[in-house]
């Protein structure tokens, strides 16, 4: 018990951790149960068939009052609940503490035309709190603290003066359904700071599964040397490139790019130094191709394929010769090393032309380019 106050009181320090709490408490406690506040109210409405018992030619004050004030609690919770939710604490705060005071009132009544006693009523409303109503504690309390007032101004003075004995019976008895009822509010809100660090924990874990699921998605698709989306990546999303393009009307492009000589790279410098080619080749063609395409492949081992859905002829032709002069002037010339890169090219319209035949084209335009000396751009 120490341990879960110590825990509450941590908690509540901590602002942001309580206003998170707050909205729990709003949002999945208040909110769904707030449905108990109109069957209470249903209740309050019904005792119309007492009043008409107990108070002769006041009955119509009464009528009045209930029906007013059961309106105005089913409206004002039907509204709080739909346009201020965060305010459905308050709202019910303020309700109990009218209708307390109007059965209160009309207990008044009947003491006018000689009955002492009608003002029971009053306690259903102590017990609702305790047992029904989902308030936060220091809510229940305070609404419970100033029902005890209320009724000790409002009602015990003339019950006191006409039953003495009877009256200390009745303010012992309300006061031990005060007690009990602030307990059952306080044992509700640990059971409700329970639920919400139950809550917490299972969406934290929620979140980070949904994390890890993510960056796994991610990474089967990413290739890890380059960063560039790999194969798999393509084949997921080529059928809706070329069902986008055909719909549109488009003629796509598409640039195989291949490094040369890659092996003899790998077989002078080993292979870490290929995996650096690699990678700067990668950089290089994102650097080109990143804001005109998100189909950036690394196709094969040191093979790219870049498709791009809206471009023109010379805008490719021009971000190949880049890449073509960016790919020589890499930093590797001071250690000997010459990388270059053949392109193979192609241009088709997309509702004549497969999105896979496009690729093939490409791919023949770059065993042309390689046959024809290497370092250059082929259609
Ligand atoms: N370092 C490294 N090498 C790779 C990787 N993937 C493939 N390779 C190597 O790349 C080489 C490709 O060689 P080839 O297909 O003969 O092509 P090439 O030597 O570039 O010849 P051309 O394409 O005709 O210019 C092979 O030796 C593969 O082992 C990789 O991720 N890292």
């Amino acid at each position: 018990m120490f341990e879960h106050f110590k825990r509450v009181s941590i908690q509540k320090r901590s602002h942001i951790g309580y206003q998170r709490f707050k909205h729990y408490q709003i949002y999945q406690v208040m909110l769904p149960y707030s449905n108990f506040v109109l069957s209470a109210v249903s209740i309050y409405l019904l005792f119309l068939v007492f009043d008409y018992q107990h108070l002769e030619d006041d009955f119509s004050t009464a009528v009045f009052i209930r029906t007013t004030l059961s309106a105005l609690c089913f409206a004002m919770m039907l509204w709080f609940k739909r346009h201020k939710p965060k305010l459905l604490n308050f709202a019910e705060f303020s309700l109990i503490l009218v209708v307390y005071w109007s059965i209160l009132y009309i207990g008044q009544l009947a003491i006018d035309v000689g009955d002492f006693n009608y003002q029971l009523g009053g306690t259903l409303v102590l017990v609702y709190v305790g047992a029904l109503s989902r308030l936060p504690f220091h809510y229940s309390f305070c609404a419970l603290t100033a029902m005890l007032i209320i009724y000790l101004v409002m009602i015990a003075p003339e019950r006191i003066a006409h039953d003495f004995d009877g009256e200390v019976d009745r303010i012992s008895i309300m006061v031990g359904l005060f007690f009990i009822a602030t307990i059952s509010s306080l044992r509700r809100d640990f059971e409700t700071w329970k639920a919400y660090e139950q809550y917490r924990q299972i969406r934290s874990q929620r979140l980070r599964l949904q994390a890890s699921q993510k960056s796994l998605a991610e990474q089967t698709i990413t290739d890890p040397l380059t960063g560039l989306k790999n194969r798999l990546y393509f084949s997921q999303h080529a059928f809706d490139a070329e069902r986008y393009a055909c719909r549109h009307g488009l003629t796509y492009a598409a640039l195989m790019i291949d490094i040369d000589n890659f092996k003899q790279i790998n077989d002078l410098y080993g292979h870490q130094v290929g995996d650096k080619v690699i990678s700067q080749v990668g950089d290089v063609i994102q650097s080109y191709c990143g804001n005109l395409t998100d189909m950036n492949i690394r196709y094969g081992g040191e093979e790219f394929l870049v498709v791009f859905l809206r471009i023109d002829k010379d805008t490719l032709e021009q971000i190949a010769a880049d890449i073509l002069r960016s790919v020589v002037e890499l930093p590797w010339r001071d250690t000997g090393l010459d990388v270059t890169v053949s392109i193979g090219a192609a241009f088709a319209n997309a509702k004549q032309t497969p999105l896979k035949k496009l690729v093939n084209l490409a791919d023949m335009a770059l065993y042309r380019a390689k046959n024809e000396g290497k370092n250059c751009l082929r259609y």
